[in-house]
């Protein structure tokens, strides 16, 4: 803002633009579309729908239940959508060797979704060992400690794999030191230079993503353990410009922040620095307290959740991932067509 100043009431009157909805419209400073939305899915090796009890509303999706979703997200018109495994809890190990497999539930997925939909959407995969490590920690734990050095080969192998399935954007979720370069490199050493990073970069050590370890089913591998030496405290600010800076330098194409609301200062602060596409991540808790208050009448879900949204995208984010992206997009349809 300049020091422009205009003239006192009742010269001016603020609420003369808020007056009607066409008026209301005319000076809105941001908007919402589906291009601006990222579904999180769920999968699972099987048929059918499994239910999250701490997600009411979003289920685990069998091999004829994704073609069906993905569809429909194609219709929406949204951006991307990103596949996260729940993955049977007999292949978890102590290495995370299933993460590596060119086999493994998410590579099928994606090979499914880009053999049915081509580029029509966007295929986003997380890089990070939490799904199928017996731990419940995204590297690998030595003497009890996430060695960082040490996860990193089994990270650039995974980004690989995924990268050979066909997916578009590689995600990693981790918080290891140095990854993305690392990453970077293997993908053009194998040909992928057409494949781009959004990193998750500034993520914070949240109580917020419990709900996420109910679906992918690592709550209990993680038994209370803590991602606190890795992930960020809710203490630091700076430290995501410096975590952000780092990314961009090692070759990040865009970067995220992650939880969402309780964070928007954060997404405001990356945008203004960087002015990159910035992303920020609706997580699962943050989905759960608006499905929770709606279910029990105590918040309107649909008015809260684009509220929400639109939250977003005033403190700066291009775009976000969110659990309410096909609901969104079905809500932001029905307004275009009434106005
Ligand atoms: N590294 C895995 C990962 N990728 C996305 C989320 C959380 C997403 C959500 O809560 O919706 C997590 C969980 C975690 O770091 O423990
Ligand atoms: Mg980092």
């Amino acid at each position: 803002m300049t020091n422009f100043q205009r003239g006192p009431y009742p010269a001016t009157r603020m609420r003369r633009t808020r007056r009607h909805d066409w008026a209301r419209r005319m000076v809105a400073e941001n908007q919402l579309s589906a291009s601006n939305l990222i579904w999180p899915l769920f999968v699972f090796d099987g048929q059918g729908r499994q239910r999250i009890d701490s997600l009411p509303g979003v289920d685990r999706l069998g091999t004829d239940q994704i073609q069906l979703e993905v569809e429909r997200a194609v219709e929406l018109g949204i951006a991307a959508i990103a596949i996260f495994p729940a993955t049977d809890p007999s292949l978890k190990t102590e290495d995370a060797a299933e993460a590596i497999n060119p086999d493994n539930l998410v590579c099928r997925t994606v090979r499914q979704v880009k053999q049915a939909f081509g580029d029509s959407i966007g295929l986003i995969c997380d890089v990070a060992l939490d799904p199928y490590s017996s731990h419940g920690q995204d590297g690998l734990v030595q003497d009890g400690y996430v060695v960082n050095d040490e996860t990193i080969p089994v990270l650039q192998q995974q980004a690989i794999v995924q990268a050979q399935a066909g997916c578009d954007i590689i995600a990693p979720s981790d918080m290891m030191d140095g990854r993305i370069g690392a990453i970077r490199k293997s993908l053009d050493a194998s040909g992928f230079t057409e494949v781009q990073i959004m990193s998750y970069a500034a993520k914070y050590a949240s109580a917020f993503y419990g709900p996420f370890r109910d679906a992918v089913g690592s709550s209990g591998n993680l038994a209370g353990g803590s991602k606190a030496t890795y992930q960020q405290s809710p203490t630091q600010s700076d430290e995501a410009l410096h975590e952000v800076a780092l990314d961009l330098a090692e070759g990040a194409d865009s970067v995220m922040v992650k939880p969402g609301m309780p964070y928007l200062d954060i997404v405001r602060r990356v945008k203004d620095t960087f002015a990159v596409p910035t992303y920020a991540y609706q997580v699962s808790g943050e989905y759960a307290m608006i499905s929770a208050a709606a279910q029990n009448g105590w918040l309107d879900r649909k008015a809260c959740v684009m509220e929400s949204l639109m939250a977003f995208r005033r403190a700066g984010a291009d775009g976000v991932l969110t659990y309410f992206a096909p609901e969104a997009a079905q809500w932001i349809r029905e307004s275009e067509s009434q106005s």
